[in-house]
């Protein structure tokens, strides 16, 4: 099966269409004011229309409390939303019930015990994305962590890569780890929260040939 590829924190129609363009499955909304990659709810929704059906869009919330999940989510309408923060399997399982829309979960990767937590999920996500830990932010921090961790872990649910990827080291990480989605956001662009066409293209070039 072919890569799945993610650019996350999108913020214009024009790198929407870029990533698109280069062959991205899902491309992320950021909903998050800290992040430089920011977009409010009606941005997102623009966005989301935007892309209308050519690659799916995935909306970020991080410790959000049930009202603002509920309203992102309403207004938005994403096909998925990706919990970034220290949301619990109940929780993660409870939005993927009432949404009824893909669930997936972040998981900050330090050691062998953050994927025995992994477990946890099974069954309440539709999806985990291992990441590198939090920094400043929680995520978009633009470091790799060892992917040796994952090295004979048995997924038995859908999962991708995450965390400092960018055109010079996707292919290598996808050899080592045999993931079948990776995400990026800081390794295609040109300054915090500015997306590069280019990169985002070279990203998926070499992702895609690996
Ligand atoms: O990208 C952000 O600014 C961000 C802020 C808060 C929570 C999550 C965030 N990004 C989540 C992603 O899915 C990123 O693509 C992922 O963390 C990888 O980022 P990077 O290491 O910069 O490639």
């Amino acid at each position: 099966m072919s890569i799945q590829i993610k650019i996350c924190g999108l913020s214009t129609p024009e790198t929407v269409d870029a990533a698109i363009a280069a062959g991205a499955t899902h491309f992320g909304l950021v909903h998050f004011e800290p992040s430089p990659r920011h977009v409010s709810l009606e941005q997102a929704a623009a966005l989301r229309a935007h892309a209308a059906g050519r690659a799916k869009a995935v909306l970020l919330l991080v410790n959000a409390d049930p009202q603002l999940t509920a309203r992102a989510i309403g207004t938005v309408r994403p096909d998925i939303v990706q919990f970034h923060g220290n949301e619990t399997p109940e929780w993660c399982a409870l939005v993927r019930e009432k949404a009824g829309i893909e669930v997936w979960k972040a998981l900050g990767m330090r050691d062998a015990g953050t994927l025995e937590h992994s477990a946890d999920f099974i069954g309440k996500v539709d999806r985990l994305l291992f990441d590198s830990p939090a920094k400043a932010l929680p995520g978009g921090t633009g470091e790799t962590f060892a992917w040796g961790l994952l090295h004979g872990h048995r997924h038995v649910i859908d999962w991708g890569l995450a965390g400092g990827l960018s055109p010079a080291n996707v292919a290598e990480a996808i050899g080592q780890t045999g993931a079948p989605l990776v995400d990026t956001s800081s390794g295609v662009e040109s300054a915090p929260g500015v997306k590069d066409a280019g990169l985002i293209r070279a990203f998926c070039e070499a992702a895609a040939s690996a």
